[in-house]
């Protein structure tokens, strides 16, 4: 594989080879905490990653390990530094919770995200490779720990409820109340981690992933992520869906008799064989 870089940022890293993107956090000094500069830098590459059709499956990593102890991780959360009265107080001096934005479009894209953990996945960190949709931890290195409740905060979306339905309700409630930190062993155990991998060969498994996906229909593969979430999304997931639908439904020839037949200004002919059972 051969990465090049396709933007320059401060708090992420951000390259693409053969169909495959990978968003790093490269923080690694204070655990890849998030500031409002990751988010909004995190936002930016993911939007990028989304808009590039020759992008289908993105990888959400980290930079490290930290220079001054040689710990990984994937994210520690948000970054208590940054920390304000009301939010994480970026440059402009605004209270933001906007990694939530960056969840939704993780959440929304019709392309597939992979959570590589190589080290800590705490708090905000655990959440986002929750919301990912799959997830590949260092057998070494990876630990997995919901500090929420430590910091009198409350990831009460994805993070916890959608985590519920991976793990199930017991096992959601013990990670949150009691903020345990659990091996890539025990994650993969309780259904929240997809396969755990030697750390030398994390990136490269999920570089394979990632092109054996690539190697699918990618109209199966939308419509299967946003088949998935319909349920738990309530109606967005119904509009992300039938938005696909829609899509679909103008590619026939139906739709083009509908809008041709409008720009004509005469009746459309939709055929009167077309009432498939
Ligand atoms: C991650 C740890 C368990 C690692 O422990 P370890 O002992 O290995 O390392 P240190 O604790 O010594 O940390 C090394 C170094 O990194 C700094 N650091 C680590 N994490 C953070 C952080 N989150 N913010 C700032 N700095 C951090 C630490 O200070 C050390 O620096 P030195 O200068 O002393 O070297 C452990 O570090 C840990 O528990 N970290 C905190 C985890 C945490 O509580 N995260 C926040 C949870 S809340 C959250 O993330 C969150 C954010 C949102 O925006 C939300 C929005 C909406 C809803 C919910 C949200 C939400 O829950």
């Amino acid at each position: 594989m051969t990465w090049e870089t396709a933007g320059e940022y401060e708090d992420i890293t951000y390259k693409k080879s053969a169909g495959v993107a990978r968003i790093a956090f490269n923080r690694p000094n204070v655990r890849n905490a998030f500031r409002p500069k990751t988010t909004k830098e995190l936002y930016d590459a993911f939007y990028d990653a989304q808009e590039d059709t020759s992008i289908g499956v993105i990888l959400l990593s980290a930079e490290g390990p930290s220079e001054k102890d040689g710990v990984y991780s994937f994210c520690s959360g948000g970054d208590q530094k940054a920390r304000g009265h009301k939010g994480y107080v970026g440059e402009d001096g605004y209270h933001r919770l906007n990694i939530l934005e960056v969840q939704r479009l993780i959440r929304f894209m019709p392309k597939v995200v992979i959570a590589v953990v190589p080290g800590w996945a705490v708090g905000g960190g655990h959440s986002l490779h929750v919301v990912c949709d799959i997830t590949l931890a260092s057998e070494e290195h990876a630990k997995f720990k919901q500090t929420d409740a430590d910091v009198t905060s409350f990831d009460g979306g994805y993070g916890s409820a959608y985590l519920a339905k991976m793990v199930g309700q017991k096992k959601a409630r013990e990670i949150f109340f009691l903020g345990r930190t659990y091996s890539a062993q025990q994650a993969l155990e309780m259904g929240m981690v997809n396969a755990v991998v030697p750390h030398d060969k994390l990136e490269k498994t999920a570089y394979e992933w990632a092109q054996e996906i690539l190697a699918k229909s990618p109209t199966s593969i939308k419509m299967l992520k946003f088949a998935m979430n319909l349920t738990d999304d309530g109606m967005v997931g119904q509009q992300v869906f039938a938005g696909e639908a829609t899509r679909l439904a103008y590619m026939t020839e139906e739709a083009k008799e509908g809008r041709n037949a409008f720009l004509e200004k005469r009746k459309p002919d939709f055929g009167k064989n077309n009432w498939i059972p």
